[in-house]
């Protein structure tokens, strides 16, 4: 059930590094629960490396993370308020859709009822129906991930994360994910997306943050962005994305949007990264 916590995500200056790799440099999120929120980046900006600490997959080297209110530390309290679709859809070869499921609601303790008119009504929605009793191994990329989709809202999470959960979908399981992540927005479910889709982002997201080499160089609606980017009133997020990833002053441009982190060194240790076993996140099957 959405909580009522105003706000559904609070990151506050998260770092993390890696040896000497410096992925996330002081980034802070304050995302109201129903938003949308669409997490841009180029390639290694530390976009997963900021959604596996969201979700308590991986510890930051400093900073804090609550989610629902909930802090990323008390896994017990927190894993129930979230759901995960990593990149690759974490499913069972051997498994059908069906039975993928079931497995994934007994693990969220969903009463086996009310799992069962959950898992038919989504496998109908997705049209899965007619294969979700064959094994996932014969299943195309796209049924995978309509699979995975499902599965990581099945328990009505207040927070989903979805990592490119449209890449590599034909139009029409393209559009059921998008659709549904509005349906999940409309009813108080609180959605990030990280994606470099970026028309899907355009036509579903409440606001946009977009990282560039571990700071949040920008945020704001996608007509902010466009504005701030400074691009003609016709301009794509695609005109912004590029606006404020390039370049000599994306940090001065941070600053002036009064977003992002500082130019400070950041830690050297080497943090430990935490596990999650499926048995805690539901997703990790
Ligand atoms: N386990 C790791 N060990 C060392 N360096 C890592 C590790 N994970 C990520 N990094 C580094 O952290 C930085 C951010 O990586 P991350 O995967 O978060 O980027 P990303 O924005 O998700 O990229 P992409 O869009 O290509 O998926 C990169 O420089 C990457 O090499």
């Amino acid at each position: 059930m959405p909580s009522t916590t105003s706000l559904a995500i609070e990151a506050t200056d998260l770092r993390k590094t890696y040896g000497s790799e410096t992925a996330l440099d002081g980034v802070s999120l304050s995302i109201p629960t129903g938003t949308v929120y669409g997490f841009l980046g180029p390639n290694g900006a530390g976009k997963s490396t900021t959604m596996r600490i969201l979700t308590g997959l991986s510890k930051p080297t400093s900073g804090t993370v609550r989610v629902a209110g909930t802090a990323v530390e008390n896994r017990r309290a927190f894993v129930p308020h979230i759901g995960y679709l990593p990149e690759t859809p974490p499913v069972y070869d051997e498994f059908s859709a069906r039975e993928q499921l079931e497995y994934s609601a007994d693990l969220r303790d969903i009463p086996r009822d009310v799992a069962t008119d959950r898992i038919e009504q989504y496998l109908a929605d997705f049209d899965l129906t007619d294969d979700a009793d064959k094994r996932i191994r014969t299943y195309s990329k796209g049924m995978r991930q309509k699979t995975a989709f499902i599965q990581s809202v099945l328990h009505d999470p207040d927070v989903v994360f979805l990592d490119e959960p449209t890449s590599g979908l034909d139009p029409r399981a393209a559009r059921s994910i998008r659709e549904s992540i509005t349906d999940l927005a409309a009813n108080g479910t609180t959605v990030f997306l990280s994606t470099h889709i970026l028309p899907v982002v355009e036509a579903v997201a409440d606001e946009v943050g977009v990282l560039f080499d571990g700071h949040l160089v920008a945020e704001g609606t996608p007509d902010e962005l466009k504005t701030r980017a400074q691009t003609d009133a016709g301009g794509s997020l695609e005109d912004a994305f590029l606006a404020v990833t390039s370049g000599p002053d994306v940090a001065g441009g941070l600053e002036e949007s009064g977003t992002g982190g500082s130019s400070e060194p950041s830690e050297s240790s080497e943090p430990s990264e935490a596990t999650a076993p499926a048995s805690t996140t539901g997703d990790d099957a």
